[in-house]
């Protein structure tokens, strides 16, 4: 456990993807003997006093001992999203997508370390916004329902209703010595070429 976990941000781990592209449920694909989603889970439990995860199907995570919150909304990483900051008992959320090999606890303390005045904390890579490495206040509450409410549910359509503060990827790159902080396994190839074995 880090010293100082943080008190008034929730780690939610989104849990309830399909996992089309792999065929295979992601978050338990093995890297370096590890399931992906214990790689960011791992991370969370360093750097936050609650970890929560959101998805159906809640007896694969029946031996881990975490709250499995049920999407309210289903179908999208959003609804994820919302369902995790509705539940919170914190302030904020930091969201990970659970399919993250090499999730860096560096990053995330900086990016939670920007966090007053704003109601997002939100990285930008050479691939645009990663919202699934993000730091979310309650008061995007209201913009994401009213999105998705609408059928909308791109994961960043509401940001110009909020105070994001975006991070750009040169500001966090000293904390990301390998590169890698970033980078997700959706297809059989994208994980064969991390060395995993389907
Ligand atoms: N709780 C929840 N999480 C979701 C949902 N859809 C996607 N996620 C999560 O969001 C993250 C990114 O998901 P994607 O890779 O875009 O989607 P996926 O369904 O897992 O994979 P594909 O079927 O290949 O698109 C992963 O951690 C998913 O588990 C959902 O409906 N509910």
């Amino acid at each position: 456990m880090h010293e100082n976990p943080e008190q008034d941000i929730t780690g939610v781990i989104l849990v309830g993807g399909k996992s089309r592209r792999m065929g295979k449920d992601k978050a338990f694909l093995e890297v370096a003997g590890k399931p992906l989603f214990e790689r960011v889970l791992e991370v969370f439990r360093e750097s936050f006093a609650q970890v929560v995860l959101v998805g159906n199907r809640e007896e694969r995570f029946a031996d881990y001992g975490l709250p499995v919150l049920p999407d309210i909304y289903h179908g999208s990483s959003l609804g994820g999203l919302y369902t995790g900051l509705h539940n919170a008992a914190t302030e904020y959320v930091f969201v990970s997508s659970c399919d993250l090999p090499f999730p860096s606890a560096e990053v995330l303390r900086y990016l939670c370390s920007l966090r007053n005045g704003y109601d997002a904390v939100v990285p930008t890579t050479a691939n645009g916004y990663e919202p699934l490495f993000a730091l979310y206040a309650k008061s995007c509450l209201g913009p994401i329902k009213r999105l998705l409410d609408s059928g909308d549910f791109c994961a960043y359509a509401y940001y110009p209703q909020v105070r994001v503060r975006y991070v750009a990827y040169e500001e966090l790159a000293r904390f990301d010595r390998d590169g890698r902080a970033f980078l997700n396994i959706n297809t059989p190839e994208e994980f064969a070429k991390i060395g995993g074995n389907l």
